[in-house]
């Protein structure tokens, strides 16, 4: 039996679209277990308990890397990442799903590898390389093939993240972005990302304001996320570095360098609608860790 613990994660970060993601301290802890038939998934919502679900998806696709097939299944899963709030829960799945199948055959693939097959099945590599490297990393795809790069981020950095009590769909959240970008907002996107990554490692709060925004998603993505604007006011309010919406939303990101930030926004959190709950993390620098046991 082999025990996976992956983080939560957050994409985008501003201008990074299906670029940059940052790992975070929240975590989903589940078990695999190898069995003589069938598939038994503990502690999820019943509508995944079956051979749909996104850790089982992950887990054959790495067996057929590895020239093998599965017999039976016995997952015991326990999740702290919300689901459809954009912070990752489906990549944290994947990721688990692919590293317990090959840590339980031999631990014959490499991270790159395991980036490989997970971005195969959700599409876009932003989310699975934090969730498997830890920390900051900036990913590209060529050839359909994922690459990931680690960058350093400042210790100082608190990411308090604000989840309402709504869910939005990554898939809908990426059909109503345009078809084509103006030549001059994709230069936008481009020198804040390149400027943010740096930001990021030495703490430069100026930059880190102005290197944060972006034209490609957020424009449109704000609009699905009701109170948006009142919550983006109440961050800056209390002095947030920066705001942003953390992947795909409705989940939103004030940066700071204060580790009780959520504190600040308490009171005026009870003035908005959607029971907007605020949590305080850290980067996580680990990555996915596995236990056998
Ligand atoms: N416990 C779970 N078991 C199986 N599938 C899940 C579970 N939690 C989430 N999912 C899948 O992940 C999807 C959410 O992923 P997505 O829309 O990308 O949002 P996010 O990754 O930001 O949480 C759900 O619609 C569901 O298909
Ligand atoms: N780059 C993707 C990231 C989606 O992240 P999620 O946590 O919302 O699934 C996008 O912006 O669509």
């Amino acid at each position: 039996m082999v025990r996976i613990k992956v983080p939560a994660t957050t994409a985008n970060i501003g201008p990074g679209f299906d670029s940059l993601g940052c790992a975070l301290s929240l975590y989903a802890v589940i078990d695999f277990e190898e069995t003589d038939a069938g598939l038994l998934i503990d502690g999820c919502e019943p509508a995944y308990q079956n051979e749909e679900n996104l850790m089982v998806a992950a887990y054959d696709l790495t067996m057929k890397r590895l020239n093998m097939q599965r017999k039976g299944l016995h997952i015991r899963f326990h999740s702290d990442i919300p689901i459809s709030r954009g912070l990752g829960s489906s990549a944290a799945l994947l990721v688990a799903g692919s590293m317990a199948a090959n840590v339980l055959h031999g631990n014959t693939l490499d991270k790159g590898e395991i980036l490989d097959i997970c971005n195969q099945i959700e599409g876009h590599p932003d989310n699975v390389a934090p969730a498997i490297y830890g920390g900051l990393t900036a990913s590209l795809v060529e050839a359909d093939k994922p690459y990931s790069v680690r960058y350093p981020i400042n210790e100082q950095a608190c990411f308090c993240v604000l989840i309402p009590n709504f869910q939005t769909s990554t898939h809908e959240a990426r059909k109503i972005l345009p078809a084509q970008v103006d030549f001059k907002d994709a230069v936008y996107n481009v020198s804040r990302t390149a400027v943010l990554c740096r930001a990021l490692e030495t703490w430069d709060e100026e930059l880190l304001t102005i290197a944060l925004n972006d034209r490609l998603h957020q424009p449109y993505r704000s609009q699905l996320i009701h109170e948006y604007d009142k919550i983006r006011q109440i961050c800056l309010k209390h002095g947030a570095a920066a705001f942003f919406i953390s992947g795909s939303g409705p989940t939103c990101i004030a940066l700071s360098k204060h580790a009780d930030f959520s504190k600040r926004l308490a009171e005026d959190l009870k003035q908005c609608r959607h029971l907007w709950q605020a949590i305080d993390l850290k980067a996580d620098l680990k990555g996915v860790e596995s236990e056998e046991i």
